[in-house]
């Protein structure tokens, strides 16, 4: 069966999305993120979609466009919130899963919580927090690997995440 070489999860600021480019570029794979999809797709952002339709229309596109990438060999970044949903985290069975773990003082840095990440508009740091621990054990359990971000640059990341998929593909 054809799916991902690595689909990667984990909170925002975790660097999914920009690791996970670099990943696919390395591999020479496409690489697919279930936020950018969606925005492709309906021709607005993310913050858009929460504001205007509400955060379950939102879930809603994310649980599909999930569902439509796991059978492409891809590099795959998953939403923040998408494996939370007991529909989308049923569907990662039997896929690699990598959960990019970060902790509040590096992901703080790294999303500077502007306003593209609607569920961190008020309170950023304390909302990130809250979630996160809501979060973990999920993480936690649906990852085959972890890999800690915490003061590691991108590409000691990087190199960390293809070290893992290149390991587990000679297993
Ligand atoms: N290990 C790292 N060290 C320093 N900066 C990083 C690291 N990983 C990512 N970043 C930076 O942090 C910012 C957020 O990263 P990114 O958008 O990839 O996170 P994400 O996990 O995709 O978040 P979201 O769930 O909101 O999509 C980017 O500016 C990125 O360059
Ligand atoms: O953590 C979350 O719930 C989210 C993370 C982002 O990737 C986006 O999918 C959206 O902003 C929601
Ligand atoms: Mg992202």
């Amino acid at each position: 069966m054809v799916s991902p070489r690595v689909i990667l999860i984990g909170p925002p600021g975790a660097g999914k999305s920009t690791v996970g480019a670099m990943v696919a570029d390395r591999l020479g794979l496409p690489f697919v993120d279930t936020d950018a999809l969606i925005v492709q797709e309906q021709q607005r952002s993310v913050s858009d979609i929460f504001v205007v339709d509400g955060e379950e229309t939102f879930r809603r596109l994310e649980a599909d466009a999930a569902r439509r990438s796991l059978d492409a060999e891809t590099v795959l970044a998953l939403g923040g919130g998408a494996p939370i949903q007991d529909a989308v985290a049923e569907l990662l069975a039997g896929h690699r899963v990598l959960f990019l773990d970060v902790a509040i003082a590096d992901a703080s840095g790294r999303i500077g919580f502007d306003q593209s990440r609607p569920l961190l508009a008020v309170n950023p740091r304390a909302t990130w927090s809250r979630m996160m621990t809501q979060r973990r054990p999920a993480y936690e359990r649906l990852a085959t690997w972890v890999v800690d971000t915490a003061g590691k640059d991108v590409e000691t990341v990087v190199e960390e995440v293809l070290a893992h998929v290149t390991k587990v593909d000679h297993d």
